[in-house]
């Protein structure tokens, strides 16, 4: 008997249930086809769960990705909110609760190209084929984290950004580890002209460097990587920086690729780890089936190998690129002729399903007519 894997899922507000509906109805399959038992407990979290029980994570929802060996989430956020500055409880703070409490200090952002895809990108083909970028952000410390404050006039308001040497620490090794494998170059993003906590991050950056001789440290100001980001994406190979500073250039890196619905995360810490699109609840589309679920897609691929499964995030990655390669996407990627959420999800797991059996039947994958229900 192969082992069981508990999966939490928490779908969230917006498009979050319908791309993460996609990665579930894609892990099923990939369990049958490799014979892997996952188990999904649902949780509600975000505007969803403020509706039902007043709370953006309520305890059980908490409890449930404790005891889980992954948790793959969708979005959460929602108007009603956004447009309420005055609100006092938030879809967001459940979302940087369940970090924390996790202790999720890594998330991972992936940014490639694909070819097919390369002339939706309003960057030229030379500047941006190739791209490979690993982003390493600081996901629990910073400004997200430090003390708040309103006066009760509302007419003074501050936010404070606060570092220590272990939060550096950590997610720098993984991000020197990781350069290891690959192009061998870290090039730390902060503002260290005018931050100390920028200063404390090159600091520590350095010393740590020491330990790893084989890889290249460099520095590079937020606001020059912002536009290097666009002009020369190819400088980069591993990007390692503090949490808000990631959240950005991510976004921004989103244009490489052709669209935000592209892009994965995986967030981890030392117990446990969350594996989430990079994009939010796209609220205006919202219940139209035309959000991108290959965010979500290959999320659940950063869950699997997370979880010692590698073989089988290897074709889920496969599958995804044959979706794109065929130009089996959705709107925000081709204008002319697209399909919707649940297509591009039947065609990923048909062709997971067919490519590994004897009966494999092109046309049928071709044609994204699905044998899941
Ligand atoms: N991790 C999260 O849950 C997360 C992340 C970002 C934003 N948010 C929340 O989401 C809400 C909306 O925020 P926003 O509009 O700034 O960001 P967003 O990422 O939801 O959407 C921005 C734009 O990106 C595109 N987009 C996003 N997801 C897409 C997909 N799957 N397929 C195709 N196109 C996609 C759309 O053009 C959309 O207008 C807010 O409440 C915000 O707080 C949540
Ligand atoms: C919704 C928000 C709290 C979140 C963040 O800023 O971390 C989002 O933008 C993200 O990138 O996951
Ligand atoms: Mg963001």
């Amino acid at each position: 008997m192969s082992k069981n894997y508990k999966i939490a899922v928490l779908p969230g507000d917006g498009i979050g249930p319908e791309v993460t509906n996609e990665s579930v109805k894609i892990l099923k399959v990939i369990a049958s086809v490799f014979n892997y038992n996952f188990q999904f407990d649902y949780g509600v979290m975000g505007a969803e769960a403020i509706f039902q029980t007043g709370n953006p994570l309520p305890e059980e929802t908490l409890e449930l990705c404790k005891n889980s060996d992954a948790v793959l989430f969708g979005a959460i956020g929602d108007p009603a909110f956004d447009n309420n500055p005055d609100a006092k409880v938030r879809p967001e703070q459940g979302l940087l609760k369940l970090r924390k409490e996790l202790g999720l200090f890594a998330n991972i952002r992936p940014i490639k190209t694909y070819d097919s895809l390369i002339k939706k990108s309003p960057l030229k083909k030379e500047i941006i084929e190739g791209t490979d970028i690993q982003i390493y952000r600081e996901l629990i410390s910073g400004i997200y984290f430090g003390e708040k404050f309103t006066d009760e006039n509302g007419e003074y308001a501050y936010d404070v950004c606060k570092y220590s040497r272990e939060d550096i620490v950590r997610i720098a090794h993984l991000a020197f580890q990781d350069a290891q494998k690959r192009k061998k170059k870290v090039t730390l993003v902060d503002k260290a002209n005018v931050l100390d906590t920028s200063r404390l991050w090159r600091k520590i950056c350095q010393e740590i460097a020491q330990e790893y001789p084989d890889v290249t440290l460099d520095f590079m100001f937020v606001d020059n990587a912002a536009m290097q980001m666009i002009l020369n994406p190819k400088h980069f190979d591993v990007i390692l920086t503090e949490n808000m500073f990631g959240d950005i250039i991510s976004d921004e890196a989103s244009v490489i690729g052709g669209s935000i619905g592209l892009l994965p995360s995986a967030s981890i810490g030392e117990d446990n780890a969350l594996f989430e699109p990079i994009h939010g609840s796209y609220p205006q589309a919202k219940g139209k089936g035309i959000a991108n679920p290959v965010a979500s897609i290959l999320s659940a691929a950063m869950l699997l190998d997370y979880l010692g499964l590698g073989p089988a995030a290897e074709k889920l990655r496969e599958s995804v690129e044959h979706a794109i390669e065929s130009r089996y996407v959705t709107v925000d990627l081709n204008a002319d002729q697209n399909y919707s959420t649940a297509e591009v999800g039947n065609f990923i797991s048909d062709y997971i399903q067919f490519s590994e059996k004897t009966y494999y039947n092109y046309e049928n994958v071709k044609l994204g007519k699905s044998t899941i229900v």
